[in-house]
């Protein structure tokens, strides 16, 4: 069972620049949560305030049923040299082994890494290197590398960024699954489509929390352009935050 998870009053500047302010929500566990709104509007410096990857102000709190489970996460992109000899396998096992890669791969490991990849349609590629994939298969990489721990709790930051329609219905499967198996998905997400097929809860995120709910409510065609005339304000709104804290600072 995955966790739930509360923010309370989260708030994250970087220097005199706010990106988040006064977040409070509750992520219900046993669910799939989106989180959208525009470019910039802070969505990755939630996932990675939830991560504990970046400082913030408020409360994160991560409430797991019984003992601590796994987290998986799947960053926006994937950072390797692509020069490098690296095959996908050995991508997906660097993550698993305490050894360099020199060393004797663990058979299970191997299988593990094989059946991962299997999930996501790229079990075919396992030898090539990861410079030769294109960003849609990189991404599904990123995704399986995710999976190998069969994590309760997964972080996804636009996990189908680049992906064609094959990759994004093993994703959309992927998820159903999860939800099935109640496990928490916590994914930031730009396709408005996309998101109405998944049976989520969709959080709107532009510096502030602008709503929160079943994507069959949030997502409503009615209320599509309210959203997006809402994120055409929003700088004026981090303008007014960067002011109040100037003047603070003047003070
Ligand atoms: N480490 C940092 N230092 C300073 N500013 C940062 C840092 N990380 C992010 N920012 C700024 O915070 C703002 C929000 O960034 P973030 O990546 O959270 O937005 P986002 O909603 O995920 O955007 P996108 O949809 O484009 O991925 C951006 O204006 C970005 O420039």
């Amino acid at each position: 069972m995955g966790p739930s998870i509360s923010l309370n009053n989260v708030s994250l500047c970087y220097e005199n620049n706010c990106i988040l302010t006064g977040i409070s929500t509750q992520l219900e566990a046993g669910q799939c949560h989106v989180i959208m709104g525009p470019n910039g509007g802070g969505k990755t410096s939630l996932l990675r305030s939830i991560l504990g990857l970046t400082p913030f102000n408020g409360e994160i709190n991560i409430h797991w049923s019984s003992s601590k489970g796994k987290v998986g996460y799947v960053p926006q992109k994937a950072t390797f040299e692509p020069s490098l000899p690296l095959t996908v396998l050995d991508f997906i096992l660097l993550n698993q082994s305490r050894y360099p890669l020199f060393f004797k791969t663990n058979k299970k490991h191997k299988e593990n890494a094989i059946e991962q990849l299997k999930r996501v349609g790229m079990a075919d590629r396992a030898l090539l290197r990861m410079g030769q994939l294109s960003g849609g298969e990189q991404q599904r990489v990123l995704f399986a590398q995710a999976l190998l721990d069969d994590p309760d709790l997964l972080i996804l930051d636009e996990p189908t960024n680049g992906m064609d329609d094959q990759g994004v219905r093993y994703f959309e499967s992927l998820i159903t699954e999860f939800v099935g198996e109640k496990k928490t998905i916590v994914v930031v997400h730009h396709d408005i489509s996309a998101v109405r097929r998944l049976d989520a809860q969709v959080h709107v995120v532009n510096g502030i929390l602008i709503e929160s709910g079943r994507a069959s409510e949030v997502l409503k065609a009615e209320k599509i352009e309210q959203l997006f005339s809402h994120y055409r304000h929003a700088p004026t709104q981090q303008t007014k935050i960067h002011s109040v804290n100037r003047k603070s600072e003047a003070a």
